[in-house]
């Protein structure tokens, strides 16, 4: 782990982090490929030996070092060059399930850009049957839920939107666990108006609207993201600190934010954890939910940046505990399924108390 936590060693601390480590969560923003540990990459790269990714997991942390976001993209693209066949895709999300099981991870929603598996050559249909066979096998064996956000790499134009917008909404093609449409890469020079008409196709096929706003430009694209892109939560949506007016209205909307630290740190988007607009998100009374992004690329896991926040925004164990609640209400399972993970984190964050 990076020292990014900040957290001091005390007898507190620990305790807190232990509390965290069993509690029962949601993980509602973190990418498939972004989320290759150290072992599946270097498994990847030794069976891809032109890549230029190294296999040696210790040579991986200086790989995944990074001077700014576009770096950040760089670097993450020689990664989804190692995802060849149906059996990468598949190897990879089965051990991004396990990972997310071993963290008491009882739901996520992974973000996954079919367009950039599809371009270089695998098959669509043998790709969706990879992620959905990967996707049941890891319910039945480690308990975990996991549902999809297909989302357009938006550097990659309007091409790679209607191929997203195509894959998630032809009934003959899109898979059982997909629930939403989101739009990733970088926001500079990217704006988000050009994809809305993707985003009424993808909302009126039934998906939800998730794109990731405000990383790296101001408030203004959060703004258009809920104005045009009708979304539904905000990936990110850091600089929407600068803007009280929509602190405001994300509030009043109850319209979640998808608050990452550690990657905003990593990829420059926010200097320090200390400036981290996080604390101004809760004040205004928005939403905040915690996730993990791209967590080996960035040091982390889950269970990080729920240390990270609690030390950010001054929390007990029951305001952990709310924290994790925020993700259940934010996601899009079904209200039973939402019951069943609240009721789990309150006899958990009870029994903790009463020990
Ligand atoms: O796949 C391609 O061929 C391609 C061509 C041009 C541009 C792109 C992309 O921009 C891919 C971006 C990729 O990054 C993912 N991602 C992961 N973490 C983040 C994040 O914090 N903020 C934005 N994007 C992120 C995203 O899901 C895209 O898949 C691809
Ligand atoms: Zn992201």
């Amino acid at each position: 782990m990076t020292d990014s936590s900040a957290l001091a060693t005390g007898t507190a601390d620990r305790d807190l982090r232990t509390f965290i480590a069993g509690l029962p969560k949601a993980e509602l923003h973190v990418h498939h490929v972004g989320s290759a540990s150290p072992r599946i990459v270097s498994e990847l790269a030794a069976r891809h030996r032109d890549s230029k990714v190294p296999s040696d997991p210790e040579a991986l942390a200086d790989f995944f070092t990074f001077t700014d976001f576009a770096h950040f993209i760089d670097v993450y693209l020689s990664v989804v060059d190692l995802i060849r066949t149906p059996e990468d895709v598949r190897l990879l999300t089965y051990e991004v399930a396990r990972d997310l099981a071993r963290q008491q991870v009882r739901y996520a929603e992974l973000t996954i850009t079919p367009f950039s598996s599809t371009r270089r050559g695998i098959d669509e249909s043998a790709f969706m049957a990879a992620i959905e066979d990967a996707r049941k096998a890891a319910e039945a064996e480690f308990g975990t839920v996991l549902r999809w956000c297909f989302d357009i790499p938006g550097e990659a134009g309007l091409e790679s939107a209607e191929e997203t917008a195509r894959l998630a909404t032809d009934d003959r093609i899109r898979p059982e666990g997909l629930v939403s449409f989101g739009l990733g890469g970088p926001e500079i020079g990217v704006p988000r108006p050009q994809f809305k008409p993707y985003f009424d196709r993808a909302i009126a096929a039934g998906l939800h609207s998730v794109p990731h706003a405000g990383e790296t430009t101001g408030p203004e694209t959060v703004w258009d993201a809920l104005n045009e892109l009708r979304a539904e939560r905000i990936g990110h949506g850091t600089s929407s600190a600068r803007d009280p007016e929509l602190l405001a209205h994300l509030a009043e909307h109850r319209i979640p934010l998808e608050v990452c630290p550690t990657s905003n740190i990593a990829t420059r988007a926010v200097r320090t954890l200390d400036e981290h607009p996080i604390k101004e998100f809760t004040r205004a009374g928005v939403l905040v939910t915690i996730n993990s992004d791209d967590p080996p690329m960035f040091g982390t896991d889950l269970n990080n940046e729920y240390a990270v926040a609690a030390r950010l925004l001054d929390l007990d164990e029951r305001g952990v505990a709310d924290l994790a609640k925020n993700a259940v209400e934010a996601s899009f399972l079904d209200a039973g399924g939402k019951s069943r993970i609240a009721a789990e984190i309150d006899t958990y964050t009870s029994a903790w108390l009463a020990s």
